[in-house]
């Protein structure tokens, strides 16, 4: 599954990161809580490197409560990385965000100097309703500055305290495929192209592992079929997905099952854990290495065909 990203715009957000980064003391990267691995952008894994990070798991309240604490404690347990479980609409997260930033910068602002912090993530994990939760204090606080300009927008969190807006559109992770399939099922990613019964396959084998007892309780199946395909048409009977003849429509019940997982009827669910994506970047890596040995044989196949022919 292909998720569309311009090569244009990737390359005009690194360059903006890049023309700022220098001033910025910590990032503050805003993921969703539902793929915190997925929905982070892949150019954080360079800044991480060079600067503080505080990640910010977006939606929590979309989320698995537990599986939210599992990836906290995955990302609290990296270098120089803080973490925090957020629902932005909750204006109570400015707080605790000021607090990880002292924590991480802890002495400039007593030396006079400003700290200075950035905002960046993907679009649609909520940092428009984070800064508008966050722009709403400080222009309660400090009357007239600027609050919401397009070009880098930069707010004041606290005395001494700034944040700058995102500067360019950042895309998500696409080298790993299942991860474009979960930030299609989530409806983490807004695409209209994707297909629906191809990714309520992916979405449906991965419930019938991880939350068997909530499907069996929303669409009533005991015993539980084991397949997706043989779940998807046995929960579409069930809820009247049928075409004239007694045939399963079995694109309306993939409709049903992604869109009750998107208004959160089968409940909060996370979609990956840390020991599943490490797994699957290892295959991701093996894959990719095995396709360039390929394209480089067929390459030195081609090379000799043209040496043959002038003989
Ligand atoms: N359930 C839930 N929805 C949220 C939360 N925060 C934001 N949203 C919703 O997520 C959607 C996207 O939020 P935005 O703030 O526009 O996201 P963004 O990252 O700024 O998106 P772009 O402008 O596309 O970059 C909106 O429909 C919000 O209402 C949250 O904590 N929980």
């Amino acid at each position: 599954m292909a998720i569309n990203w311009f090569p244009g715009h990737m390359h005009k957000a690194q360059k903006e990161i890049k023309e700022i980064i220098h001033q910025i003391d910590v990032v503050i990267e805003v993921c969703d809580a539902r793929l915190p691995f997925s929905s982070e952008n892949p150019m954080i894994t360079s800044i991480r490197g060079e600067k503080p990070l505080i990640k910010i798991l977006n939606k929590a309240d979309l989320a698995d409560p537990e599986l939210t604490q599992v990836w906290l404690d995955y990302f609290q347990s990296q270098h120089n990385v803080r973490a925090l479980a957020l629902t932005t609409e909750e204006p109570s997260g400015a707080k605790q965000i000021a607090g990880l930033i002292r924590k991480l910068v802890p002495n400039k602002d007593e030396t006079g100097k400003q700290i200075n912090a950035m905002i960046m993530g993907i679009p649609n994990v909520g940092k428009s309703t984070l800064l508008n939760t966050l722009v709403g204090k400080v222009k309660a606080k400090v009357g007239n500055e600027p609050a919401v300009t397009k070009a880098q927008q930069r707010i004041r969190l606290e005395d001494g305290l700034y944040l700058f807006d995102t500067p360019g559109m950042l895309w998500p992770k696409i080298a790993n495929e299942n991860s474009g399939y979960r930030l299609a099922v989530s409806g983490a990613v807004k695409d209209t192209a994707f297909d629906h019964d191809e990714i309520a396959c992916f979405a449906a084998e991965y419930l019938l592992e991880a939350y068997p007892q909530r499907l069996i309780d929303r669409y009533q199946l005991d015993p539980l079929p084991q397949q997706e395909v043989e779940f998807l048409e046995e929960m579409g009977r069930k809820r009247g997905a049928v075409r004239a003849g007694g045939h399963v429509d079995f694109h309306k019940a993939s409709q049903i099952l992604v869109n009750e997982i998107r208004d959160k009827t089968l409940g909060p669910i996370t979609f990956e854990t840390p020991q599943m994506v490490e797994k699957e970047q290892v295959y991701f890596a093996e894959l990719q290495q095995q396709r360039e040995a390929e394209r480089e044989a067929r390459k030195a196949a081609r090379g000799r065909g043209r040496k043959n022919k002038r003989k």
